[in-house]
């Protein structure tokens, strides 16, 4: 198991290009398999889920390129379905979430789709109900197979358009059945619709595949279905938890970085989030400059004075998975926060490790945490720390790269399935970071 060693206390210096987006790259490489055409994707990140994902339409026996780094093509034309009902998929279908999105597209195209419960970050309950509702909406049967956690959706004779009101504006859920009804006989609605900017990317790619999507960007989405999709060539956003990511590690390490090419447009209230917790941010372009924080950074209260909180919603409100960083971000801003993570019930347990490190958090329960910050009149003491899931993972860098002494973080795999080469590009801005093995 990997580990990085993080000299922390050292301001950083220079620019960072953003990967391509995880998410995004996930629903897109399963919508691949929508269409016997070639399709050509590119900045798609090199980190261990997007790979995991493309070694599973390997096994699929899509036709996969590599172009270059970032860029492949998908063909398929020739699937081999036997591999769903084999050992080897109930072993690499379980071993990150995105997975799940194959299951839209199969049913579809051949009236089968299967999955075993998808793996990802343990962050709390993640059920998966509203995908089948969904599907058995569009005419699927569904089964469960509750000892070997199983899931199967078959529709032999295709589905039928439906209206459907989704019980809760699930992301992948939302992909998952757009990519089904697209090819469904007739009109679906969906109501509820998730809308975040990496959907919309889906429905337009697949509306140049030839689909006929309405309402892209709201929360009601008009489906006609089309007897086949043609292929496409697609370029993936940039992923906007990484930008985030970096806007909080420059503000905590008092560094200068500029973050370039983020697609602005494209992210929403995240600049405003970093803002309140006093973070300037300087739009230049479609760059994001952060100049050093010598200074620090003072948290703002509402109007009426009283404490600031930063909570998640469904898109176009705070995504989830920003929250672990500005949390991280606040302990040594001026003044005091509330986070509360309402999506997920497990994710803000790491704030043990920052508490060891000397922040001062009290965790409320297991959705809310206040957070005191120290104005950066205490450092944060280096440690030995373990990752639990990437946005953590990644919150604990940030946390170890600003700490006085010398960390360590195990279990870097963790970050390793989100964030592409990190140890590299941290050095070429000056940080002290090795890669080892324990
Ligand atoms: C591979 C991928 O794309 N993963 C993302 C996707 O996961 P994923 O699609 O699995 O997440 P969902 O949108 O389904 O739900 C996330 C959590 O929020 C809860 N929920 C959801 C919607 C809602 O209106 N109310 C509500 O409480 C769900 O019950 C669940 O606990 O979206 C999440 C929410 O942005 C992100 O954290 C994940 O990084
Ligand atoms: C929760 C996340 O990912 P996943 O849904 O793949 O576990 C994330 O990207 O922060």
């Amino acid at each position: 198991m990997s580990v990085f060693k993080i000299e922390g206390g050292i301001s950083l210096k220079g620019e960072v290009h953003p990967q391509g987006a995880k998410n995004e790259a996930l629903q897109i490489l399963c919508a691949v398999l929508l269409t016997a055409e070639k399709v050509t994707i590119s900045n798609i990140p090199d980190i261990i889920d997007v790979n995991k994902l493309i070694e599973l339409l390997r096994s699929l026996k899509v036709k996969i390129e590599q172009l270059d780094k970032n860029t492949y093509t998908f063909q398929a034309d020739a699937l081999d379905l036997d591999y769903l009902e084999s050992e080897d998929f109930r072993k690499d279908g379980k071993s990150l979430r995105g997975s799940i999105m194959i299951v839209g597209p199969l049913l579809a195209r051949f009236g089968k789709g299967y999955i075993p419960k998808p793996g990802g970050d343990k962050i709390g309950r993640r059920r998966l109900d509203t995908h089948f509702e969904g599907f058995i909406n569009l005419g699927a049967t569904f089964r469960y197979n509750k000892e070997e956690y199983f899931y199967g959706v078959e529709a032999p004779d295709g589905l039928k358009g439906a209206y459907m009101l989704l019980d809760e504006a699930s992301v992948t859920g939302t992909a998952n059945i757009v990519m089904a009804a697209v090819l469904a006989e007739g009109e679906t609605t969906i109501y509820n619709a998730a809308c975040e900017p990496y959907l919309q990317q889906l429905c337009n790619m697949l509306n140049l595949m030839g689909a006929k999507i309405d309402g892209v960007g709201s929360n009601l989405l008009r489906i006609q279905g089309v007897k086949e999709l043609k292929g496409c060539e697609h370029r993936l956003l940039p992923d906007m938890i990484e930008i985030g990511s970096w806007i909080g590690l420059a503000a905590m390490t008092k560094s200068e970085i500029t973050i370039k090419n983020v697609a602005w447009d494209s992210l929403g209230i995240i600049p405003n989030a970093f803002r309140r917790l006093g973070i300037h941010i300087e739009k230049r372009n479609d760059d994001i400059f952060i100049p050093a924080h010598i200074d620090g950074y003072e948290i703002q209260s509402y109007i009426d004075g009283s404490i600031l909180t930063l909570a998640d919603a469904p898109w176009p409100g705070l995504t989830p998975d920003l929250l672990s960083v500005l949390l991280v971000v606040a302990t040594q801003a001026k003044g005091e926060v509330l986070i509360h993570q309402k999506m997920f019930e497990s994710r803000l347990f790491f704030v043990d490790k920052l508490i060891d490190m000397g922040a001062k958090i009290i965790l409320c329960d297991p959705h809310r945490a206040i957070i005191i910050g120290h104005d950066f009149k205490s450092q944060l003491k280096a440690t030995q720390m373990s990752s639990p899931d990437i946005r953590a993972g990644m919150s604990l860098l940030i946390a170890a790269l600003s700490a006085k002494g010398t960390s360590v973080i195990q279990n870097i795999d963790q970050i390793d399935r989100g964030y592409e080469n990190l140890d590299k590009r941290l050095q070429a801005l000056g940080a002290r970071i090795e890669r080892s093995e324990n």
